[in-house]
């Protein structure tokens, strides 16, 4: 998707119609994923006015939609303002629209002023999608492979990643996701943000990947829905095979 930057009500209609066109094919999704900060971009100088206010119309908006077409979505990220702080919040809501899990970003990205902005969050992002327990992390977080090994020690097989990384840092972007899904063994199901803010150009290949660090789809720079099929199994079958969880040292490092 790309995001109109300190238009909320733009961004709300363009996600609603992309929204709609992802449950309108012949394959219905079971969750969909949508970028980090998708409601403002990083219209950060101005961010106190336009962020969502409790989430209050990112909830209402998402618990019906996921409610209306019964599919499972992990809402992006929004800048959702609390008091008198924002928080680049993801809001996940199962397919009769309960909330299932909310994440703050813990680890704010200075190279885009976010820390003189925003404030991190301070809980991890774990929580069970239909019975399979998953974790979220945006954008910068992957840096931190700690945090994923955190999430998946707590039995998560599924990462989920809304993001707004812009070039020059593309390889950054796919060898980190490959990382973090090779090393934990999980599936990382990421997407990006695509366009132009300023002078920031945001690349997109979102990318789904599976526990054996294999990519099933990724996107170019252009906006589009992409498509995955996820055999939880596989997770299974590749931890079965190199046992890595069962060979960690943790008491040498
Ligand atoms: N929105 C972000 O957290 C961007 C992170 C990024 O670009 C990076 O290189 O890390």
């Amino acid at each position: 998707m790309d995001i109109a930057i300190g238009e909320p009500d733009t961004n709300y209609t363009r996600l609603e119609q992309l929204l709609n066109e992802a449950v309108s094919a012949d394959v219905k999704p079971d969750v969909i994923v949508f970028p980090e900060m998708w409601n403002t971009g990083y219209a950060l100088t101005e961010i106190h006015d336009l962020a969502d206010k409790d989430g209050a119309r990112t909830k209402a908006f998402l618990t019906d939609f996921a409610q209306r077409h019964h599919v499972n979505i992990i809402g992006g990220s929004i800048a959702d303002k609390r008091g008198d702080q924002v928080l680049n919040t993801v809001y996940a809501f199962d397919r009769q629209g309960r909330e299932i899990a909310e994440y703050s970003k813990i680890h704010l990205f200075r190279l885009m002023d976010e820390e003189k902005f925003l404030q991190s969050g301070d809980q991890l992002g774990r929580f069970e999608l239909e019975g399979v327990p998953a974790g979220a992390m945006i954008c910068y977080d992957i840096r931190f492979p700690e945090l994923a090994r955190k999430l998946a020690l707590d039995g998560a097989r599924i990462l989920f990643v809304p993001a707004e990384w812009p070039h020059p840092r593309l390889h950054h972007w796919r060898t980190l996701l490959m990382a973090r899904a090779i090393e934990n063994q999980m599936y990382v199901v990421s997407c990006n943000r695509v366009g132009t803010s300023g002078t920031t150009n945001f690349f997109g290949h979102s990318m789904v990947i599976d526990p054996w660090g294999e990519v099933l789809v990724e996107g170019d720079e252009g906006e589009a829905i992409l498509r995955a099929t996820i055999d939880l199994s596989e997770v299974v079958r590749v931890r079965g095979k190199i046992p890595v969880f069962e060979d960690r040292r943790p008491h040498l490092y």
